[in-house]
């Protein structure tokens, strides 16, 4: 049965607080009780609504690149021009089998089609994990507007941790996606890294670049008043890749380096949607970058992505990378123990490209 909530109820800030974060309820419980008008604390300044002024404005797309083609320099090229002039960039026959992407999909809906009582089970206050984590906007506590998104976080330690913590619903068919995704992940890292002076994806740079892993199912429900809030705010990642499959519905934008102009990644059926994260930009010493997007909500469909964040072991030390430097190239960035930038990242709200500064010298 729908969740519902009072008109009285829906107008108490409080009170929607305590159904969608503490009560387990989610977004998508909210927009299942069939709500007329965005509670107040999902209104969004001003200035983080102005999109729809800046879109279809524009014909710049970010490149789609055929990981399939036989020269296998020009897809390299490729991937390095984009990851330098856009960050971001979508690629088709990468190898993963579009099965595995559908099953990935249908699981993101079982996981959020479950009771409440069922997905409460891995709020951060309940959950028997602490790598596993159903959530809600982006950090509700530190936020002073609320984001239209509901998640779940699978930080992956190991198959028996995994097999032990992770929903029965979506466990297998997560890892599946995680674990047939890597031979396309080591691909991408090597034509980075070649550009970069690395020779090879030895052990300590696979440490470096794909140490650790965290798969996120994302649900961005219908939502009353779309153009009052938004899906995502306006964020970079901290990975070092971000590998992203989304759905038909489409709502993800770039912010253009060339243009400052908010662009639309079109969804490209089996394509995935790759981008550069902030690890990568500071290793590469700025040279690929790690480029501001944000996610509209919908006012007519119920969206779901699924991202896989690649990024640095928590402990690693990150830095411009010796190879980039040995040419005299001065740093611009510091050295810094990677958990130490995640754990800055996370205690604030959503705010565009502001996290990078953090490790500027
Ligand atoms: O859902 C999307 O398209 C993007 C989500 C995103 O940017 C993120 O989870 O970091
Ligand atoms: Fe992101």
């Amino acid at each position: 049965m729908a969740p519902t909530l009072s008109t009285a109820q829906l107008s108490n800030p409080a009170e929607v607080t305590e159904f969608v974060v503490n009560k387990g309820n989610g977004v998508k419980g909210l927009s299942e009780t069939g709500l007329r008008a965005l509670p107040d604390q999902y209104i969004q300044p001003f200035e983080e609504r102005l999109i729809n002024k800046f879109v279809n404005e524009t014909d710049e797309a970010i490149p789609v690149i055929d990981m399939s083609n036989p020269d296998e320099s020009k897809v390299a090229e490729a991937i390095c021009n984009a990851a330098e002039k856009w960050g971001f960039f979508q690629v088709i026959n990468h190898g993963v089998p579009l099965e595995v992407l559908d099953n990935v999909k249908a699981a993101t809906h079982r996981f959020f089609n479950l009771p409440v009582e069922e997905k409460s089970k891995f709020t951060k206050e309940n959950s028997l994990s602490t790598n596993v984590r159903f959530g809600t906007s982006f950090s509700p506590r530190a936020e002073k507007a609320l984001e239209w998104k509901d998640y779940l976080s699978l930080f992956f330690v190991s198959e028996a941790e995994a097999e032990q913590y992770w929903p029965d619903v979506c466990r297998n068919e997560a890892l599946e996606y995680m674990n047939k995704s890597k031979t396309m992940v080591r691909k991408l890292l090597e034509y980075l890294g070649k550009n970069l002076n690395v020779k090879e994806l030895d052990e300590t740079k696979e440490s470096l670049f794909m140490g650790s892993i965290r798969v996120n199912l994302n649900y961005y429900p219908v939502c009353p008043n779309p153009d009052l809030t938004v899906g995502v705010g306006r964020h970079s990642d901290v990975s070092s890749l971000t590998i992203l499959l989304q759905d038909q519905i489409g709502g993800l934008h770039v912010r253009s380096l060339s243009s400052g102009n908010w662009v639309h990644v079109p969804p490209v059926p089996g394509s995935f949607v790759i981008n550069i994260g902030d690890a990568m930009q500071i290793l590469s010493n700025g040279r690929y970058k790690s480029v501001e997007h944000r996610v509209l909500a919908n006012g007519n469909n119920n969206r779901i992505s699924v991202p896989i964040f690649v990024n640095p072991k928590p402990e690693s030390v990150i830095g411009p990378l010796p190879e980039v430097t040995a040419n005299g190239e001065e740093p611009i960035y510091r050295d810094i123990v990677y958990s130490d930038y995640v754990r800055y990242f996370f205690k604030k709200a959503h705010d565009g490209k502001k996290t990078v500064d953090f490790a500027k010298i």
